[in-house]
């Protein structure tokens, strides 16, 4: 894949039929949103959902864009991170709504990273029944995978994103601009999702990032555009190819299994979502390794990747009990067995069941080799 054939403004197209929707990518893009949303149809009021830090950055700069094309704006402001993706901060969003009247053709707005994403997606498809939302993410993570394909919820003290629904945006504003005020640990964060992208579906990907992830680390722009562009591409095509995550969908939750384990266990605080899907990748390729599905070199280069783009890959202190309980809650159980989503090679992995004995074997062995 070459850089320079790439240009920056780009979009990119989910195919669903009737709830098809554009990924629109292009730096400024924010500055637009008003006129984005007039061409979507939207009319009255819109209720611009974001966090702390997002709204003293872009509220302003969204705000008077949504006021130039003649929308009236209620800004919703909840707490910044993971806190906030509850079934209470939920029920505080839906208060707003219930208490400004907004209606069935008022449009939600949001803005900010993957959880005022997920939170925004969930309140949209149950208000009245459903009001139609549009992302404008602001985080790596959001503006390469969570924005994208309608997975919404919140997430349970036992298991994350327990609660929720299926529910697709009208549209994908993805403005990269934004990226430049995160903190370093949220772009490195996000490259674990990106990192994901090249061992599930393109190995010319994962090689990309290979030689070009310090560029990818500063934010350079062409690595940048590269990245959201073929990322974004990616997700839109599995997506549009089992919405509901009856099959294939299933490849976007590689590293997932531990990930999300490791996330509850820390009660949602001591690791960030990349960071926790990190650990999961190099830890479910190595478990791949152990049931006979990789060889270990495949283990390595996505260790040594994760280790370039600065991300965590050991497992943390745990116990295997606690670990295999919390994976209890995988959305990929079926009936009672874990299925995982383990590499055969880098740019393809299989979906196939792990058992107890299976798993906890190979706990003995990583915790012996790291001991
Ligand atoms: N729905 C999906 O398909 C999907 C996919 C991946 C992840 N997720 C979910 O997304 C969440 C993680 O998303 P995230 O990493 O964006 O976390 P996040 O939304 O918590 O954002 C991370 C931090 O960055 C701040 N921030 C956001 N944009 C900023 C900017 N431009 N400049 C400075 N600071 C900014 C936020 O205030 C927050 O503190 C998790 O809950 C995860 O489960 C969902
Ligand atoms: O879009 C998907 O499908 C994914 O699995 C993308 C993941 O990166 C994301 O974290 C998702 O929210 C996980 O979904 P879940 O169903 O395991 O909660
Ligand atoms: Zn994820």
């Amino acid at each position: 894949m070459s850089a320079t054939t790439i240009p920056f403004s780009t979009q990119v197209t989910v195919s669903l039929g009737e709830r098809g929707y554009p990924i629109v990518i292009q730096p400024g893009l924010l500055g637009e949103v008003g006129a984005r949303l007039k061409g979507l149809g939207a009319k009255g009021k819109v209720g611009l959902v974001t966090d702390r830090t997002v709204a003293r950055l872009y509220a302003p700069e969204v705000m008077a864009a949504l006021r130039r094309a003649g929308y009236r704006v209620h800004l919703i402001t909840v707490p910044s991170g993971e806190r906030a993706k509850t079934l209470a901060w939920m029920g505080k969003v839906l208060d707003i709504l219930v208490k400004e009247r907004f209606e069935r053709s008022s449009f939600l707005v949001a803005l900010g990273g993957g959880v005022v994403g997920d939170l925004t997606g969930f309140a949209a498809s149950v208000y009245l029944r459903g009001v139609p939302f549009v992302q404008v993410p602001t985080t790596v993570i959001a503006q390469v995978d969570s924005s994208v394909g309608g997975k919404t919820g919140v997430n349970h003290r036992l298991g994350k994103n327990l609660i929720g629904a299926f529910y697709q945006p009208r549209a994908v504003l993805i403005d990269p601009v934004t990226l430049q005020t995160l903190p370093v640990r949220e772009i490195t964060a996000g490259l674990a999702e990106v990192i994901k992208y090249g061992v599930i579906a393109d190995p010319d990907f994962f090689q990309y990032l290979e030689q070009h992830i310090s560029a990818v680390l500063k934010l350079d722009r062409e690595a940048t555009a590269a990245v959201i562009r073929r990322s974004c591409e990616i997700k839109a095509a599995v997506v549009g190819a089992d919405e509901r995550e009856g099959d294939r969908r299933r490849i976007l939750n590689y590293g997932h299994t531990i990930g999300h384990a490791l996330e509850a266990l820390g009660a949602y605080r001591s690791l960030i979502h990349g960071e926790a899907v990190a650990i999961g990748m190099v830890a479910e390729a190595s478990l791949a390794v152990h049931l006979g599905y990789c060889q270990p070199d495949v283990v390595q280069r996505i260790r040594t990747l994760a280790q370039a783009a600065g991300l965590p890959y050991r497992l943390p202190r745990v116990s295997m009990e606690k670990m295999w309980t919390a994976m209890q809650h995988d959305k990929k159980v079926v009936q009672g067995t874990v299925y995982g989503v383990w590499p055969v090679r880098i740019g393809e992995v299989r979906i196939a069941p792990v058992q107890r004995d299976e798993f906890r074997q190979w706990f003995a062995r990583v915790r012996k080799e790291h001991a």
